[in-house]
């Protein structure tokens, strides 16, 4: 049976789309069923993705949470993620992707998936330890326009409590060249991300098929 895929959003949804594709591609290239999208920002054009795709979806609203809680954003945060695990536990899936989620996770929404054996991984812009956080494809390019850096990447990498610091599963370095465009920039690294994407899902989720078989 597929795999059962659950992906984290907070845009435009270009990598949810190239995984929806792989998974429905004849022959498929991802062995997985993408089975629900979960977006902190109601207007995330990802969610329409969904929709067109037939996936359903939920918007988890940070601000609804912020409203319950206006002399304590902690507790917001904190009440907000508790939440969260309960609604990507409630789809039982084998795999969260991070696909443009821009909202970090405490420990009150990793550890109930921990504790489920329920993996989270990551897609960020940047090579390990260069660019941890937002924004960091802009970042990236001021530093090369400095004389900093020659290259960036992208990574899929494991989810941790410490922000772009899990075990990278897929490192591609990005040669950056004199005189392009940030666009021009981010969409050489879009079109990397969109394949990669695909390839650390497949290996999270046979990392994930060895682990449940050695642990059997
Ligand atoms: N615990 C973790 N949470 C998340 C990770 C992670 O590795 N560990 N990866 C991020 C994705 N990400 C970079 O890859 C990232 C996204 C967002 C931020 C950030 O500063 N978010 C702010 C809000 C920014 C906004 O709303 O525009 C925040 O959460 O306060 C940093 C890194 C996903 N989560
Ligand atoms: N720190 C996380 C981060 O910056 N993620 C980045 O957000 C974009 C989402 O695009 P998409 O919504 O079109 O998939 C991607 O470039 C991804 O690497």
């Amino acid at each position: 049976m597929a795999s059962r895929v659950l992906v984290l959003i907070s845009g435009n949804g270009s990598n949810l789309q190239a995984l929806i594709d792989a998974s429905r591609a004849n022959p498929s290239t991802l062995d997985a069923s993408i089975i629900h999208v979960i977006s902190n920002k109601k207007a995330a054009y990802g969610l329409k993705r969904a929709a067109n795709a037939g996936i359903s979806s939920t918007y988890h609203s940070l601000l609804a949470y912020k409203k319950e809680n206006p002399n304590n954003p902690q507790e917001a945060r904190q009440a907000y993620d508790a939440d969260l695990a309960k609604l990507i536990l409630a789809q039982t899936p084998d795999l969260v992707v991070c696909a443009g989620w821009m909202h970090i996770l405490s420990p009150t929404a990793l550890e109930p998936l921990k504790e489920a054996g329920v993996d989270i991984i990551n897609l960020h812009p940047a090579l390990p330890g260069q660019f941890d956080g937002a924004n960091a494809i802009e970042r990236a390019y001021e530093a090369f326009q400095r004389g900093e850096i020659t290259k960036t990447g992208i990574m899929i990498h494991h989810v941790i409590a410490a922000v772009d610091k899990g075990a990278p599963i897929i490192v591609r370095e990005i040669e950056m060249i004199k005189g392009e465009s940030l666009e021009d920039l981010e969409n050489r690294i879009h079109a990397i991300e969109h394949v990669e994407i695909v390839n650390g899902t497949r290996m999270a989720l046979e990392e994930r098929g060895k682990n449940k078989q050695t642990s059997a």
